[in-house]
Order: structure tokens, then C-alpha cells, then sequence
């Protein structure tokens, strides 16, 4: 603790700022968190996202005080909280398994901490419609967990979190339990509340498409590091690094090994790349680029309203030079089929092979250097 006093409690309905410096976190030998700051603005929603093990929850718990990091600090609304007790943060958690009482309705579970706490009954009844209209709980209030769906049982947890008017939220992978039409639902329902409520939330995901789709700032983290941290368009047209390039996006990104640009991965999304089927391969139509990229269709798979299309570029070692294309449905690319390859200007994403790390300016003529 520092031994500046505390800054006033803020209005419950806003907000505040979060920032973690330079947090580390060992077992033994293991680097569970390895230097890792982020900051989120007031009103902001922060999703850590990144494969199992990368850290997610160790860095939700830390902020939550529920672990302690061994080096770095937790700041929250500017105040230095590394070493408060987690009932003194003022903050709210939603867990995975949403932890609701299995004996108590859903009014008694959503109380619970209020009760604890000693709030008039007044107050504490108020909350409780408040929050029960917010999410459409009106109707259970006197059902126990087991008499609610997944998706309601969810509601109550977050009710929970709700009524302690906690301006940061957190949420360790809330909507995990559910099915795919469920979750897409309660994303919607708990991005319009984080930002109606004006609330900090920071939200815990592996699942990229609950990411991009919720957040205003994604935090990707790998092996215990920030691998990058930007705004979710940001981070899928501009990636940093291989890792961050291959986990955003679906299909995931084609990366290539450039015969002509030594040391290189070069990176497309399957919608950059266009396909042009070539009659006779020996005659490209005209304009002939300087260097053509082409290459043979090895496999399609249709979806619909689009197919992806596998071609196997001339030139490059066979696993080196794989691509996935993602054109309109009735394309006519098959299996077999010559055709030349172009990716739209400006979207050729080229990293160093030895770092991972995005070369920034490949040169204007990155795109032909790709042909082999
Ligand atoms: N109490 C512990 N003792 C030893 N190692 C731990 C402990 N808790 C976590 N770890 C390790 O620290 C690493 C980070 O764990 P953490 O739970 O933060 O990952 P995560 O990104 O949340 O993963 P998941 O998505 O699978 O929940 C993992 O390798 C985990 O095995």
C-alpha cells in the first residue's frame, strides 16, 4: 500500500480505471505470469483472451486479490490495491460455474452479499427489483438454481455481481456452460448491460469470437506474456506477431515461405486472396505481373454463401507454400484447377521467421515479391 489516501468512492454507476505493472507470477520454476501490464479505461471492456494455461485466470485473480502476485501492482481507480484484502477492492466476480447456493431462491442468492454486508432491507429490496427487472428475473425470484435453464441461472450469477453496484466487474469465462445459440444470446445481453451500466469489465475467454465480438480492447496472452492488446479490428488487421496473426481470425491466417524474401513468413486472410481460374497455364491472361503467383487448387470445402479454397502456390516447398481462400459459393475453383493468386493491395502481412515479430514496412513491392 502506498500512503496516500484513498480517493473518494466513485458514483456506482461509473466505472473506473484498472491497470496492472509489470505483474509476475511463479510455481516453483514456472512462469505463470511473466511481466505482464495492461490498462483499461474507465467504462471500458478488457477480454484476456488466449489458449488454455496462458494465464487468463491467474491474472482475473490476481486483480480480484484472490492471489497474489510475487512482483509488479494492481492499481485500481488510482489506487495502489497490490496489497488489499479482496473484500476491500470493490469489485464484483462472476465465476464459471456461476457458485450460486443451491438451497437459496434466487432473491436469497442475489442478496446474499448484501445481507452479509448488513444493508437496510429497504435498500437491499429496491437492488433487488432494480436488478431482477434488469434481467428479466421478475417471474423466478422464488425458484431455486436447479429449477432455472442454464441461461437463467447465468442471469442470477451476474444479478449477483449487479447488485453490489461494484463499478469493475469481473468475469472468468461466464458463458462457458451454455450452448452455442445461448451464448451468442447472453454476449449480446451482457455487452449491452457493461455498457448501458457505464461498468469496467474484464472478461476472460478463450473463445475468439466472444472476444472480437464483445470487446473494446482484447488482451492476447500467450505463455504467460501480453502478446498484444488492441482494440479487436486493430488486432485482426494488424497483428504483431505469428501467434496473434494464427489465434484471431477463421479460417486462420495462410503464412507462406517466400522463396524470394529470405527469412520471411508472409500472411494473408482468406478473404484477401483472390483466385482466377487459368484456361492455359503456359498463357496468363494480361496484364501479366512481373512475378505471377500461381499455383494448383487442392481442395474446396463449401459453405453456403462462400467456400474455402486450398491452393498449393508454384515454387514453394509443398509445406511451405499453403494457402485458404475464402470466395463466393459458386466460385468455380475445383481440385486441380491452375489458377493465378493475387492478394488485395496492402493486405500481405509479413513477419521475421527467427522472432515471430511483424516486419513493419516490407517494401512497397512486397506483393510480387511473393511470386516465386
Ligand atoms: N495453484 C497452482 N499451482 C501450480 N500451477 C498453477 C496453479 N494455478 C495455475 N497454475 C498454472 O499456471 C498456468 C496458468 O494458469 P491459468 O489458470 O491462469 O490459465 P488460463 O489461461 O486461465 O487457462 P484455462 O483457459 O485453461 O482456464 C497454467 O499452466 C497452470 O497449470
Amino acid at each position: 500500500m502506498t500512503g496516500i489516501a484513498p480517493p473518494p468512492i466513485p458514483d456506482p454507476a461509473v466505472g473506473v480505471g484498472l491497470s496492472l505493472h509489470h505483474v509476475s507470477r511463479r510455481w516453483g520454476d514456472f512462469n505463470a505470469l511473466d511481466d505482464v501490464s495492461l490498462e483499461a479505461r474507465p467504462g471500458e471492456l478488457l477480454v484476456l483472451l488466449g489458449p488454455s494455461g496462458c494465464g487468463k485466470s491467474t491474472t482475473l485473480r490476481i486483480i480480484a486479490g484472490l492471489d497474489t502476485a510475487d512482483a509488479g501492482r494492481v492499481v485500481i481507480a488510482g489506487r495502489d490495491v497490490t496489497r488489499v484484502p479482496a473484500g476491500n477492492r470493490d469489485l464484483a466476480m462472476v465465476f464459471q460455474s456461476y457458485a450460486l447456493f443451491p438451497h437459496l431462491s434466487v432473491a436469497r442468492n442475489i442478496l446474499f452479499g448484501l445481507e452479509v454486508r448488513g444493508l437496510p432491507v429497504a435498500e437491499r429490496q429496491q437492488r433487488l427489483a432494480e436488478v431482477a427487472g434488469l434481467l428479466g428475473l421478475g417471474g423466478l425470484l422464488d425458484r431455486r438454481p436447479a429449477q432455472l435453464s442454464g441461461g437463467q441461472q447465468q442471469r442470477v450469477a451476474l444479478g449477483r455481481a449487479l447488485v453490489a453496484r461494484a463499478p469493475l466487474c469481473l468475469m472468468d469465462e461466464p458463458l462457458s456452460n451454455l450452448d452455442a445459440r445461448l451464448r451468442a444470446e447472453m454476449r449480446r445481453e451482457i455487452r449491452a448491460l457493461q455498457q448501458r451500466l457505464g461498468l469496467t469489465m474484464i472478461y476472460v475467454t478463450h473463445d475468439q469470437a466472444e472476444a472480437m465480438s464483445m470487446a473494446d480492447q482484447v488482451v492476447l496472452m500467450n505463455g504467460g506474456r501480453v502478446e498484444q492488446a488492441a482494440a479487436p479490428d486493430r488486432l485482426y488487421e494488424r497483428p504483431e506477431t505469428v501467434f496473434a496473426a494464427r489465434f484471431i481470425g477463421q479460417p486462420p491466417i495462410s503464412l507462406v515461405r517466400p522463396p524470394r524474401m529470405t527469412g520471411r513468413l508472409a500472411g494473408a486472410r482468406a478473404e484477401d486472396i483472390t483466385l482466377t481460374p487459368l484456361a492455359d497455364p503456359m498463357r496468363p491472361r494480361p496484364p501479366r505481373p512481373a512475378h505471377p503467383l500461381t499455383g494448383m487448387v487442392v481442395d474446396r470445402e463449401y459453405l453456403g454463401a462462400d467456400c474455402l479454397v486450398g491452393v498449393q502456390l508454384d515454387g514453394f516447398a509443398p509445406a511451405d507454400g499453403r494457402l485458404t481462400a475464402r470466395l463466393p459459393g459458386h466460385h468455380p475453383a475445383s481440385p486441380g484447377m491452375v489458377v493465378s493468386v493475387s492478394i488485395a493491395h496492402g493486405r500481405l502481412h509479413v513477419f521475421d521467421a527467427a522472432t515471430g515479430r511483424r516486419v513493419a514496412d516490407p517494401g512497397a513491392n512486397a506483393g510480387s515479391l511473393l511470386g516465386a
